[in-house]
């Protein structure tokens, strides 16, 4: 498919039609609790390669993006053992103490780089079997607010209620599924829309756990595209394994 150069022509003084760009933002400051091991998730080795290299190898090969925005922890050890750690089209940003905190961050690295039309692409670093296939339905469809990845749900949904101390928790109810999704990433909005949104949310101690919380809590609802159900976040220890043989399939 023909994938738009830039995603949209913005009109200005009738001189020249502005191009609005993609800035690619991957938090990546994560510590990884649930994953249990010695080091944050992002650089446990897939394929003998950091998991975070194999994200950014994804990002940094797609037509449309000329610089990715990482955001890491000030003091990760691991980055400089990275294969993209002397790659000028990386900018650095510092990350946060939640998630929203480290996107926050990576937004204010775009200060003065990004007009307020451009749109930022978030996506998890935690993330590595993303496909360009995804990113150009994503883009062929994007409209303002924005549009996020994700895919239906797959099983029954139940609400649990914990019953005891000892946190055994209990059916409350079975959750109807119809038109119930898990949210992926990227997700892509307008650089000041996704961060004045973001702002707000903070502002009343709203943490969100994705951007499109932080845009529907300022009532803009974006677009949800189905994207693939191998675009696993690796989370838990059991997840390595998945995104070990989805990064073999051809992609
Ligand atoms: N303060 C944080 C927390 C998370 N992340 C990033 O956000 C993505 C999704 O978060 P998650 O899967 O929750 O990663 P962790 O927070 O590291 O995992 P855990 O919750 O198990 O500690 C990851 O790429 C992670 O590195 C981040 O940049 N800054
Ligand atoms: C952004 C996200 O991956 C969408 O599902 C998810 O919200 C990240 O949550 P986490 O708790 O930070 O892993």
């Amino acid at each position: 498919m023909v994938r738009p150069l830039y995603s949209s022509l913005i009109p200005n003084n009738g001189s020249y039609p502005l191009m609005s760009r993609y800035w690619p933002i991957l938090p990546a400051a994560g510590v990884g609790r649930r994953m249990m091991a010695d080091r944050p998730k992002q650089y446990l080795l897939l394929q003998q390669r950091f998991l975070l290299d194999h994200t950014l190898e994804c990002m940094l090969s797609y037509p449309d993006f000329e610089q990715v925005v990482m955001v890491l922890s000030e003091d990760d050890p691991y980055w400089p053992q990275s294969d993209f750690a002397n790659d000028p089209r990386i900018l650095r940003a510092n990350g946060g103490a939640e998630r929203c905190h480290s996107v926050l961050n990576g937004l204010a690295a775009l200060d003065g780089l990004a007009t307020d039309d451009d749109w930022v692409v978030v996506h998890d670093v935690a993330r590595p079997c993303l496909r360009h296939s995804d990113l150009d339905k994503l883009f062929s469809v994007l409209v303002a607010p924005g549009a996020i990845l994700a895919t239906p749900t797959r099983d029954t949904m139940k609400r649990g209620v914990i019953v005891d101390s000892s946190g055994k928790v209990r059916i409350d109810h079975t959750v109807d599924r119809v038109q119930l999704w898990h949210a992926l990433t990227p997700q892509v909005f307008r650089y000041a829309e996704l961060r004045d949104a973001l702002t707000t949310c903070l502002a009343q101690g709203y943490e969100v756990t994705d951007e499109a919380s932080a845009m529907e809590y300022c009532q803009q609802f974006p677009l949800l595209v189905e994207g693939r159900a191998d675009n696993i976040k690796v989370t838990r220890p059991e997840d390595l394994a998945l995104a070990e043989l989805f990064l073999t399939q051809d992609r």
